[in-house]
Parts: C-alpha cells; structure tokens; sequence
C-alpha cells in the first residue's frame, strides 16, 4: 500500500537514461480489461508483454519514456482515414514521438492475474500538462482511439512500484502524479533529446529515435 510520503518530482539521474535503459519495447495495440477510460478516465494502450521476456530482470511497476504510433494506413481508394479522425490536440500522433508513462505488472488493485504493459501517452511537453496541480479540473490526455495500430515503445526510467490503494480515488492522484513525474522528467536535456533531434548528432540516441519511428 502506497504511503503518504511526498513524491519526487523526478525520476532516474539528471544526465539520462542509465542501464538498462533504454528499453525498446513494441507491439500492436490489444484490447486490455477496458477500465482505463471507463473506472479511471485514464485511457492506457495495451501492448502484448511478449517483449518483457528479452528483459528478465525488468521488474514490475511505473516507467516512463516515448512512444512512436504507426502511420494510419490509407484506405481502399488511396485516402487517407487521417481525415475527420477527432484528433483535437491539435498534433498527429502518428507522425510525432510522444511522452508516455506506463505501467507495467499485475494492477493489484484490480488483481490481474496477467502481466500487462499499458501505457498512457501524453501530449507534446510544448504543451500546457492537462493534469498539472493548478489546473482546477485535472483531465488526462486522451487521442482518437487506435487499437490494432503497431506502438514503439521506448522507456527511458523507472519511477515506483506498483501499490494497492484504498480507493480509486487514490490511484488516480498518484497516476496523475507519475504524469507530472514523467514530463518534468522527460523535460532535461538528457531525456529531451529523444523527443526532439538536439542536432548533436549522439549516435545511440539517433538510433533510437530512428527505430522508434521505422514501421
Ligand atoms: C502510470 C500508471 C501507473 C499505474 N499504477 C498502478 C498501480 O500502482 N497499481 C495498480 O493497481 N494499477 C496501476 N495502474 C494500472 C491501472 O490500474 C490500469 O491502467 C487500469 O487497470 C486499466 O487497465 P486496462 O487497460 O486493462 O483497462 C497504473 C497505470 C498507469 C498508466
Ligand atoms: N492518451 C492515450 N493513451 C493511450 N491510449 C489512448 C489514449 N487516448 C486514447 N487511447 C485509446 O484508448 C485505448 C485504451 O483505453 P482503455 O480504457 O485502457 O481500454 P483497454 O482496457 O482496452 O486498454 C487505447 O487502446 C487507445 O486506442
Ligand atoms: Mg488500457
């Protein structure tokens, strides 16, 4: 059970990701248990956990780090569906790589007996956090859904272990909280750089934001 200890409001050394990160992790976007968006108002792509088994020693809990979403595919007649998709951030996911933080494990306050990957992503860091403190209703980010579409996945900390709770209520203040974690985290220059090209031309962070988004 989580206590009531402040939070850091970072995660992982200033200076970048440190063994074993980065991860990458990818797969098609699955059908979870369908509480994200219904119990939480959290909506969480699930990915399948196949990957984890080239990670052992990866233990269960909460990450955080950046996602790429594959191109939509245009449809029969050479359209594309892009289109009227009610995308309202204002960006195309499918073309950007994104902040995510997820979880991953057992949710032991749901009691899956499964291992699940499930990440929720977050908009451009350019962007007002719609789940800051000061904000008087605190939303999370939600996207024009996109299951069956292939995710990159690559993560770049690791910020707590899962917890039970006493109430929904308390889980999602703390997942709010991993959100504000993950941005300020993603915010420094060493996490940065694989949201947005720094020109520095750093090989291992060129590859990775090039694997990220080759589909
Ligand atoms: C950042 C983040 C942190 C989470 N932390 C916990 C946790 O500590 N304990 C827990 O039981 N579930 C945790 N969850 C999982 C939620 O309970 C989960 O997203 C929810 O059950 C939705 O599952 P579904 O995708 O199968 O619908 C977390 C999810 C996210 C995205
Ligand atoms: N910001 C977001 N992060 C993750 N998934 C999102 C987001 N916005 C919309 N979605 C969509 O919502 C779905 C997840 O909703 P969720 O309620 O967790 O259902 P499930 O239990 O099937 O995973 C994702 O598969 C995706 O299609
Ligand atoms: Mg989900």
């Amino acid at each position: 059970m989580r206590t009531d200890k402040p939070r850091d409001p970072v995660a992982g050394p200033d200076a970048g990701p440190e063994a074993p990160f980065p991860i990458r992790l990818s797969g098609p976007v699955i059908k979870g248990f369908g509480r994200g968006s219904k119990d939480l108002g959290i909506p969480t792509a699930n990915i399948p956990a196949d990957d984890l088994d080239n990670h052992p020693d990866l233990k269960t809990g909460v990450y955080f780090g950046v996602v790429a979403l594959a191109p939509i595919q245009s449809g029969e007649n050479g359209e594309n569906s892009e289109s009227g998709n009610g995308n309202t951030s204002g960006t195309n996911a499918h073309d950007t790589i994104l902040p995510a933080v997820l979880s991953i494990g057992y949710n032991p306050f749901y009691k899956n007996t499964v291992r699940s990957v499930e990440i929720h992503v977050m908009p451009p860091t350019t962007q007002p956090s719609p789940t800051a403190a000061t904000q008087s209703q605190p939303t999370f980010h939600r996207l024009p859904d996109f299951y069956g579409t292939k995710l990159n996945l690559l993560i770049l900390g690791y910020i707590r272990p899962e917890f039970d709770y006493v109430s929904m209520e308390a889980l999602i203040e703390d997942i709010r909280v991993d959100c504000e974690v993950a941005r300020l985290s993603l915010l420094r220059a060493g996490y940065l750089r694989y949201l947005v090209d720094d020109g520095e031309g750093l090989e291992g962070v060129d590859a990775d934001r090039e694997w990220l988004v080759r589909f």
